[in-house]
């Protein structure tokens, strides 16, 4: 079967270099990307919002510390619901049906947010967004990979990280701005989504079906007058026969009947592309990012900002850094390939959660001491016990209160914090928000050091290493390994797997802090970036150039043999604009 495959490869490979020429890329691929990618700003968006519009919403509606947890993290466990029961819709409906109700759900989520007389609503409202979220995230990337010719597919699915990590940027800035509007502020944050989510659906009402799903489904003639659209030209027999061979093929290999994950599971290739898909999701999220970018600006603030409302500001400087990273990994997937550009991700990932982890451990060895314990009989308080700023503040219930001149911190104390306000201390001179003129500073969760600018450093070499490769490439690579039988659920559950550990990660960060310290907590992230490299090293081939209907091919000989799949298979050297197969190397090593 393996020879079987491989001639066909070949012959398809002759046919790309024919068929999908750089030059004549048609520019309608664009506008179909954008308008899916959009899901992608939305996924950034919703996700990225909710932090500044907490700070605002847990005043007006004096939200405790259950319900403020509540409604960030009801929108990651929807969407990892939906992004399991996606798969079931995206192979029964389409991606195109997927898409509108998925931004027909944004749209409605976005107005009940905007409107929210009550936490009970806003919890629907977010349960409602994380829906679309979920959705979305696995649907867009197949059908951008599907629509896609296969030379530029690593791009055009790459922008949609690039949108998600736009979306982050947007909503930092919207926080930024619509905290000076103390009253009513969060109903503009959480209520403007509405806007691109009406876009979408408005854009994907005129825009086609996947050419793949059609043809799986069995609509020939209207799959055929789709791709003749989508590539802006009537010479598409050949793209067209190649597809159709390969799904029929694809149906008789993939053993028939039973549920399609039964299937993924008892046939080897797509078992193996299974465990790669999932086991890339699993570590893009086990190597922090989401803490780091929730808590950049109590890392910001350990870094010397103290101001609050510049600690925004800069928060969305830390969104813009992804934004920026991620465009590298979008000029770059095409260049040198997923394989290459997540393995050196990976390892500057690791490299520097390891510089972040020493940052914090040297900011813990200088920890400045508490010099003065206030009492207050009428409260117990184990506070004023701490000797020092770091395990005061690993204590959720605790903050460091200070004056500090140029160079040295005095005066210090260590007392409880307000539950209802953490910006403020229940009694101590920290307790009163309007003496912070006076030189004197109230640290939650950070503490004052001389290592900032270490931090600083850290956290933008994560940056600058984590957005071009870990970022994206994990859904790339996803939207481009599965046969088409197998698409929908493979996305379906590696997306499930992202988000699940989204939330086990932000979730847990806090107490593994709490227990292993900072300095811990980033020791351990970047030794799972080490088992991420691991297992990237030895299991993910590179798919860069190959068609959808080729990929499959790379999983059937055994799983994780160092990228080394399929290297008995032509690679195609680009000449003047065009596709040329090479016999890059003639053995068969299947
Ligand atoms: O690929 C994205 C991106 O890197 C985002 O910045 C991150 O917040 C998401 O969790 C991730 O899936």
């Amino acid at each position: 079967m393996g020879e079987r495959r491989k001639l066909r490869d070949d012959r398809s490979l002759v046919r790309v270099s024919t068929s999908s020429g750089i030059g004549n890329t048609p520019c309608f691929i664009y506008v179909l990307a954008s308008f899916s990618a959009l899901g992608g700003f939305l996924f950034g968006y919703d996700t990225g919002v909710v932090s500044g519009a907490m700070i605002l919403l847990k005043k007006e509606m004096n939200l405790n510390a259950f319900w403020q947890e509540l409604l960030v993290s009801s929108t990651v466990g929807a969407a990892a619901l939906s992004a399991l029961a996606g798969g079931y819709l995206n192979g029964v409906f389409g991606r195109r049906i997927c898409i509108l109700l998925a931004s027909l759900v944004f749209s409605l989520g976005g107005v009940v947010l905007a409107w929210g007389p009550n936490k009970e609503v806003l919890l629907f409202g977010r349960l409602t967004v994380g829906l679309g979220i979920g959705i979305t995230s696995m649907t867009v990337t197949v059908y951008i990979a599907e629509v896609s010719p296969s030379h530029l597919r690593g791009q055009l699915v790459t922008i949609n990280t690039l949108f998600i990590t736009g979306g982050q940027v947007v909503a930092s800035l919207v926080d930024g701005a619509f905290s000076y509007l103390k009253h009513n502020g969060w109903r503009y944050m959480l209520g403007l989504s509405v806007i691109p989510a009406v876009l979408q659906f408005v854009g994907f009402l005129f825009l086609p079906e996947s050419p793949r799903w059609l043809l799986q489904k069995g609509h020939t003639q209207k799959a055929q007058s789709v791709l003749k659209q989508i590539r802006c030209t009537d010479n598409v027999d050949e793209e067209y026969d190649t597809i159709k061979t390969s799904i029929e093929e694809e149906m008789r290999e993939s053993g028939g009947g039973g549920p399609v994950i039964w299937r993924i599971l008892t046939n080897p290739p797509a078992r193996r592309a299974l465990i790669v898909g999932c086991g890339l999701q699993m570590f893009q999220q086990l190597s922090g990012i989401n803490t780091v970018m929730y808590y950049s600006a109590t890392i910001l603030q350990m870094a010397g900002v103290r101001d609050d409302k510049m600690a925004i500001w800069l928060a969305a400087g830390t969104a813009g850094t992804n934004f920026l990273f991620t465009l590298v990994g979008v000029w770059l997937v095409e260049r040198v390939g997923r394989r290459k550009l997540t393995l050196g991700s990976i390892i500057g990932t690791a490299l520097s959660l390891a510089v972040l982890a020493i940052a914090f451990l040297l900011s813990a060895q200088a920890s400045p001491a508490v010099t003065f314990h206030p009492t207050d009989p009428s409260i117990n308080a184990t506070c004023t016990q701490y000797n020092f700023c770091e395990p005061c503040m690993l204590d959720p219930g605790c903050g460091f209160c200070y004056y500090e001149n140029s160079t040295t911190v005095f005066d210090s104390s260590c007392v409880p914090v307000n539950p209802a306000n953490t910006e403020v201390a229940v009694w101590g001179s920290c307790s009163n928000v309007t003496q912070q003129n006076s030189g004197m500073f109230w640290a939650y969760n950070y503490c004052p050091t001389s290592y900032s600018w270490l931090v600083l450093f850290g956290l933008i070499l994560y940056l600058a290493f984590f957005a071009p490769g870990m970022g994206p490439m994990p859904w790339t690579v996803n939207s481009e390994i599965y046969p088409l039988w197998a698409r929908s659920t493979g996305n379906a559950c590696s997306a499930g797997v992202n988000w699940i550990f989204n939330v086990l990660v932000s979730l847990t960060f806090l107490h593994v802090a709490e227990y292993l310290t900072y300095y811990g907590a980033f020791f351990l992230y970047s030794g799972l970036a080490l088992l991420g490299l691991i297992f990237i090293f030895s299991c993910l081939p590179e798919t860069k150039g190959r068609r959808l209907e080729e990929i499959e091919s790379l999983f059937e000989s055994r799983l994780c043999i160092c990228g080394n799949q399929g290297t008995g298979h032509a690679q195609y050297t680009r000449v003047n604009g065009g596709n040329i197969a090479s016999d890059a190397d003639a053995s068969d090593d299947e």
